[in-house]
């Protein structure tokens, strides 16, 4: 290497102590939507910038998702996914599905390969002998437009967190590494949606940053059109786009998660575009941040 690019890397080494001292020991949840998950590169990318993120002292949570991969897995079985409000409608088989693969196989999966990494991970899943279930809660009930109450089967609202749990674990320098599925008190699994599990993940830890990692650039005014990107988005405003039908499908349960955690005293909210190189990292040294920031109010 040349004298002038070392010293060139030496410059941006220095530059990110800035960054890193106001960061140090601060929690952020970070959100992996299974859609970004389907990309090998950009799961590669944002494992690495986890790991990088815990070595120089930040605090990263990670709570998953799976949609991609549990519709999949129905679809083997000759089961039809059925979404209301974003959510998945959940029976027994599809549970049987969610506990395998997304409570099993890509957990252990993204634990796994942040390990490969280099860092440090623990699957928290409710699988197997050590039952490692952090979220708790209860069956999740949505009302209709009239007021009626939907039926979503084995869908679960996370209640409480075992904040000691992922307490330890970040301070013994291990990234945890959650599902989006909770126990009851009497011990039945349910399937919650990853969203709303990371919203419940950020509040009860206080974290100073939640990031959904998605596969779209943040919330757009034509869902199609990434130049459309709303960078601040009021929580009046969404709610407006969300009647409209501007915001939908899987965008509803992340801008609604997100409008409740800003009621609940987390500092700052994002969703940004995973399949970005270091989209993590820029979203964390970059004054204004990228994608979408949800606030209160301007
Ligand atoms: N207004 C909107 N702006 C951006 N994306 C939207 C909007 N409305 C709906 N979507 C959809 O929401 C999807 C992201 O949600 P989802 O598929 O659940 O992702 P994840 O797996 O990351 O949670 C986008 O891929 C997009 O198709
Ligand atoms: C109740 C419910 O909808 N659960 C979700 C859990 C996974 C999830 O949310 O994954 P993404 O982040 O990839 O969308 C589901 O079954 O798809």
């Amino acid at each position: 290497m040349k004298v002038r690019e070392a010293i060139e890397k030496a410059d941006t080494l220095i530059e990110a102590m800035g960054w890193i001292r106001r960061f140090r020991d601060s929690i952020t949840v970070i959100k992996l939507g299974g859609s970004v998950m389907e990309d090998a590169d950009a799961l590669r990318h944002l494992l690495v910038d986890i790991v990088f993120m815990e070595t120089v002292g930040m605090r990263p949570i990670v709570v998953h998702g799976g949609g991609a991969a549990i519709s999949r897995a129905m679809s083997e079985a000759k089961l039809e996914p059925r979404f209301i409000q974003g959510r998945r409608y959940t029976d027994q088989d599809t549970l049987d599905i969610v506990q395998r693969v997304l409570a099993g196989e890509v957990n252990e999966m993204i634990a796994e390969r942040i390990e490969d990494f280099g860092g440090r991970a623990m699957p928290l899943n409710p699988n197997g002998e050590t039952d490692n279930n952090v979220l708790f809660g209860e069956p999740l009930k949505l009302a209709g437009e009239n007021g009626e109450e939907i039926d979503l089967g084995f869908v679960g609202q996370v209640t409480s967190v075992d904040r000691d749990a992922l307490d330890n674990l970040c301070y013994a320098g291990q990234v945890p590494i959650i599902p989006s599925v909770c126990k009851t008190a009497d011990g039945q699994l349910l399937n919650v949606n990853a969203d709303t599990a990371a919203m419940a993940v950020a509040q009860a830890m206080g974290a100073e940053k939640l990031i959904f990692l998605s596969d779209v650039n943040g919330v757009r005014l034509n869902k199609d059109d990434p130049e459309s990107l709303i960078h601040t988005l009021t929580a009046e405003a969404a709610s407006e786009l969300i009647k409209k039908g501007v915001i939908e499908s899987g965008m509803i349960p992340k801008v609604q998660a997100c409008l409740e955690t800003l009621e609940k005293g987390v500092k700052k909210i994002h969703i940004i575009d995973g399949r970005l190189r270091h989209s993590l990292l820029l979203e964390i040294y970059t004054n204004r941040g990228i994608g979408t920031e949800i606030v209160t109010a301007i």
